[in-house]
């Protein structure tokens, strides 16, 4: 079975992880690295916002040499997949999923809120840069890009007093020391879908299905779909970051998946936040129906408490220095991306 891969760190560890656990099933696996888009606009220093297809750029390389026949299998951070399903490509199986939330690594061991009024934090995520202004500590937010190692360095050579990533990418790389907190979700809501991964196969190749199959779990499918479903509905009116984090959780009656979501306008200062809950049959089968008519009623309601206006506030000026007047508390930085 041929796994296609990107070339990165991360994603070949990622492709080796599931490669493993398909060898567990008796059958051999074999890695292919495919270059993406993404990856060759990061060597040539292009911003991944001005590449083809900003969100897609490393995932459609790889669904291509699925088509193709290339690889038989395709292995993606989940929360780098388009809302919008791929013709002929099923998503057959979402392994449990890493723990989503997002974590600091910041010079001298800090914390967040340890950081004095200017430091610079980095991150190219505006989820992350409209969520780092809401926390109103002055913290002057600059755009990074680059994998996990480049981005740890920064803060190392003393670039960036901090930066902000995924746990999930560090605890793969093994990196998890370098953590120097570990964010709340009620001040970081993570990006949908964090933390897991997506395995892609062609929609006709029945027996990568079954294999794969063996591969999913259900509550972290569950999850992830009322986290997406919140997106995409969000992205019919509004282009504001978005976070959303779902759980399954065993209540007195059953299974139940709670949800939280917030949209931002980019630069932190207006906020529309909101949660729901459904209850879930016993039977995992129709979970996924239910988290996903789950995230759509969330994305619209949030939609009625004015998260399409949030976007109007990309061209306001960016939140005023904090009361400590740091000059560099300004950031010019944030659009980014
Ligand atoms: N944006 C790139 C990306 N895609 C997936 C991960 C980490 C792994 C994950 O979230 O599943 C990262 C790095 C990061 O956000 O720090």
């Amino acid at each position: 079975m041929r796994i296609g891969t990107r070339r990165s760190a991360l994603a070949t560890t990622q492709s080796s992880h599931v490669a493993a656990a398909i060898n567990a099933f008796g059958t051999a696996t074999e890695l292919v690295e495919i270059n993406t888009d993404g990856d060759r606009s990061q060597a040539t220093g292009i911003p991944i916002s001005q590449a083809a297809s900003a969100t897609g750029v490393f995932v459609s390389a790889l669904r291509e040499a699925l088509l193709a026949g290339e690889v038989d299998v395709a292995v993606h951070s989940l929360k780098d997949l388009p809302t919008t399903p791929a013709d002929g490509i099923t998503l057959a199986a979402v392994p449990m999923r890493e723990d989503p939330r997002d974590v600091v690594v910041a010079r001298d061991g800090l914390t967040l809120g340890e950081l004095p009024p200017g430091s610079r934090v980095g991150t190219g995520s505006p989820r992350r840069v409209a969520q780092l202004h809401a926390l109103g500590l002055g913290l002057d937010v600059a755009g990074l890009r680059g994998n996990v190692d480049t981005r740890i360095g920064h803060v190392r050579e003393g670039r960036y007093d901090a930066v902000v990533l995924a746990r999930a990418g560090l605890s793969r790389l093994g990196r998890l020391d370098e953590v120097t907190e570990v964010l709340d979700p009620l001040q970081m809501l993570p990006a949908p879908g964090q933390g897991a991964l997506a395995v892609e196969c062609r929609s006709d190749d029945a027996e990568t299905l079954a294999l794969l199959a063996r591969l999913d779990d259900p509550a972290t499918r569950a999850a992830v779909l009322a986290e997406r479903a919140v997106l995409a509905t969000l992205e019919g009116g509004c282009s504001a970051p978005i976070g959303a984090l779902a759980d399954l959780v065993e209540g007195e009656d059953g299974p139940e998946l709670w949800l939280r979501a917030v949209a931002l306008s980019p630069d932190g200062t207006l906020a529309v936040r909101r949660s729901a809950s459904s209850p879930l049959a016993e039977e995992p089968a129709s979970w996924s129906d239910a988290a996903t008519i789950l995230g759509q009623a969330l994305g619209r309601e949030m939609l009625d408490d004015g998260a399409a206006e949030l976007d109007d506030r990309a061209s306001s000026p960016p939140p005023p220095p904090s009361s400590n007047d740091h000059p560099s508390a300004r950031s010019a930085e944030v659009h980014n991306a």
